[in-house]
């Protein structure tokens, strides 16, 4: 089933699909290479099968070490043996997104030119849409032969997925798990994006998105833009609790590319945003995060309806779990009951839990005991109601 690529050396699995993909832009994209991993054991009758979307920066490493920086992968705490979302009972899939940077089709992958010659997309790689990357998602599912899953999980953009699923293939999802999201990107996340991508251009190694062609990359630019969108992944009481007004009065860590040596004294925060910028580049695409964050832009489900958020959804049978924690300021509680709303409108089967938690966006990354509780219980039902053992 999985045919190893030798153009990507970033994904152990990896498929391309010749006959690529019809994008919601109109662009026929061809071919598709699509990059993923999977964790524990498909059933016979491949109906165990989970699909675990992954976030903004996220990739297909989800419970395994990540091949660029050596860290665990990014839900390892809930991926595994007897771990909320079982491998020893359900076969675990995770799919680069269309657009990422870690072998699924995105604007670092080469196109032929009319000339025959190579060169990667770049910034004229299409704009694709959240559809766009579960459509990519489903090639690799079907080519699974798998019919129907079991359920799909997944936090932030990975939410976005998962409600597209349920919405393109109503009939390929028993169970749904929407995780601190939204059934479309507000205005203030929007705003966040563009100071990203303003960040980015701003930088002078940028050249036009062409920045391969001066062997450079706007690692300035792209740290920056990590940095702004970090803060919004936390809360004021994680970052209080984490770095009150401690400062370091050597720069030690986290310096790259500052001036918080000439300061003589740097706080304990900014050294950490130091930290998390000039690490996301060494594993991150600039034109990759323009292209994903421009995808979350357009997401909402509403309007793709005619303004009815809950008529994607009408005649669904898909159990619905929908998750938010109390601190994300960025995906608020209130987004997902108009969620819950419009589901409850339409599904017989729609929870909703608030977890309690201070730790903003990313809880749903970190060790929040109630969120594996519900995430077990949930999935643990769903098998059982969909009658596997
Ligand atoms: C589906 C997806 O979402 S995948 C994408 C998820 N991954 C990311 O977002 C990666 C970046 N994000 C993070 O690291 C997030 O904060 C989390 C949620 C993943 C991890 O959170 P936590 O476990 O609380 O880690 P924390 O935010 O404190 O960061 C720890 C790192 O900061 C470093 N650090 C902590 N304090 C400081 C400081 N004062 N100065 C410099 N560095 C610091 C640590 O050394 C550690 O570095 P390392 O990751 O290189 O080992
Ligand atoms: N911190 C995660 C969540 C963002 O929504 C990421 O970078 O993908």
């Amino acid at each position: 089933m999985d045919q190893t690529n030798p153009a990507t050396t970033l994904s152990h699995q990896h498929v391309t699909f010749p006959d690529g993909l019809q994008l919601d832009c109109g662009f026929h994209l061809a071919p598709v290479d699509v990059a993923y991993r999977t964790y524990g054991t498909l059933s016979p009758a491949r109906d165990n099968a989970v699909l675990v979307c992954h976030a903004l920066t996220g990739d297909q490493y989800v419970a395994d070490p990540h091949p660029l920086t050596g860290k665990p992968g990014w839900w390892g705490r809930m991926v595994g043996p007897g771990l909320p979302i079982d491998t020893d009972r359900f076969f675990v899939i995770c799919v680069n997104v269309l657009g990422g940077c870690m072998g699924t089709t995105g604007p670092r992958s080469l196109r032929v030119r009319e000339d025959g010659t190579e060169e990667p997309w770049g910034t004229d790689f299409p704009a694709i849409t959240i559809r766009d990357m579960v459509r990519a998602q489903h090639l690799l599912i079907e080519h699974m032969g798998i019919d129907r899953l079991l359920a799909v999980v997944g936090g932030s953009m990975g939410g976005m997925q998962v409600l597209e699923w349920c919405a393109t293939y109503p009939h390929k999802v028993f169970a749904a798990m929407p995780i601190a999201t939204s059934p479309f990107h507000s205005a203030q996340n929007i705003a966040f994006n563009e100071v990203s991508r303003q960040a980015i251009f701003a930088d002078p190694q940028w050249h036009g998105g062409r920045y391969w062609e001066c062997n450079e990359i706007p690692a300035r630019g792209l740290a920056v833009a990590r940095m702004m969108a970090h803060i919004t992944y936390l809360s004021e009481a994680a970052l209080t609790r984490k770095f009150g007004r401690r400062v370091r009065t050597s720069p030690g860590r986290g310096t790259a590319g500052g001036p918080g040596a000439l300061f003589g004294e740097m706080f304990e925060v900014e050294s950490y945003l130091r930290h998390q910028g000039s690490t996301f580049v060494r594993r991150f695409d600039a034109n990759s995060y323009l292209t994903i964050t421009r995808a979350m832009d357009y997401f909402d489900l509403g309007a793709e309806h005619d303004g009815d958020m809950s008529r994607p959804f009408r005649g669904t049978r898909t159990r619905f779990c929908i998750i938010s924690f109390s601190s994300d300021w960025l995906f608020p509680t209130s987004q997902a009951r108009l969620l819950a709303r419009a589901l409850n409108q339409v599904a017989a089967n729609v929870s909703f839990v608030e977890i309690d938690s201070d730790k903003g966006h990313d809880a749903f990354l970190l060790d929040e005991p109630d969120f594996d509780r519900t995430i077990r219980g949930f999935l643990c039902g769903a098998a059982e109601h969909a009658g596997i053992g």
